[in-house]
């Protein structure tokens, strides 16, 4: 059974073509009559946002990751998603915990299973029930391409600056995730043209009823 999605997340390896999409995703979403909220992880807070800075550009290990970013995650769910999602509004997250199960989990080899305690801890939602997006939009791009996008884009962060070998093990952690949780996710393939992108985004949305 399907049902209108209304917290979104994006994902994908770094340049698989998230960013070049969202403006798009969000008008369609808006035309349909949602309120869209555009938000990111990590950040997405004041505070979160001083804690993806430390992520980004600090040397740390995987936990030491993996706790900034439940850490961040936790306050912008309490100030932001939780509410926005209460008041009816629809939620655009460019990225959420898969990609903690991707990043820190797949690639850094962190402990899925303490992964997994954090992820029930901070997700806490209404009545108990554990948050997760109601749809993951999972942008698949072989990590070379991506690589070579990336090159003739922009500086690398910590984690454009890993070799093909972790964006590798990444992937595979989000082919993980979405084998686990196949009504959540929906894989589109990114080595096409941004006009062929955009035609199967297009496709998962009407399928989804958006
Ligand atoms: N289908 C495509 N074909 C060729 N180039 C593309 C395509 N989609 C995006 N690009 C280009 O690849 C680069 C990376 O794209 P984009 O910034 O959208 O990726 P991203 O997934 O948001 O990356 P990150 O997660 O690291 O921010 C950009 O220069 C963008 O213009
Ligand atoms: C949520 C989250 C993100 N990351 C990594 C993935 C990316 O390399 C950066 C964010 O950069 P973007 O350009 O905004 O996509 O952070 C991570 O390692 N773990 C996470 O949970």
């Amino acid at each position: 059974m399907s049902f209108y999605p209304r917290f979104i997340s994006i994902e994908g390896i770094d340049g698989a073509g998230k960013s070049t999409h969202i403006a798009a995703l969000t008008e369609r979403l808006a035309a349909g009559g949602a309120k869209v909220l555009n938000t990111r992880e990590p950040g997405g807070t004041e505070l979160a946002e001083r804690l993806r800075e430390l992520v980004l550009h600090s040397g740390m290990d995987g936990l030491t990751e993996a706790l900034l970013v439940f850490a961040g995650r936790r306050d912008h769910l309490q100030r932001v998603i939780e509410p926005a999602l209460a008041a009816g509004q629809t939620v655009l997250c460019d990225r959420f915990t898969d990609a903690t199960f991707a990043y820190q989990g797949a690639g850094r080899g962190m402990d899925l299973q303490v992964l997994a305690t954090l992820e029930q801890w901070v997700q806490q939602g209404p009545r108990g029930l554990l948050r997760q997006p109601d749809l993951t939009i999972w942008f698949d791009l072989p990590p070379a391409t991506a690589a070579q996008r990336r090159a003739a884009a922009r500086e690398a962060d910590r984690f454009e600056q890993q070799d093909l070998d972790f964006f590798e093990r990444v992937r595979a952690g989000y082919a993980a995730r979405a084998a686990a949780a196949p009504a959540r996710f929906a894989r589109i393939d990114a080595s096409g043209t941004v006009d062929e992108v955009a035609a199967q985004l297009r496709a998962v949305m009407e399928a989804r009823g958006c």
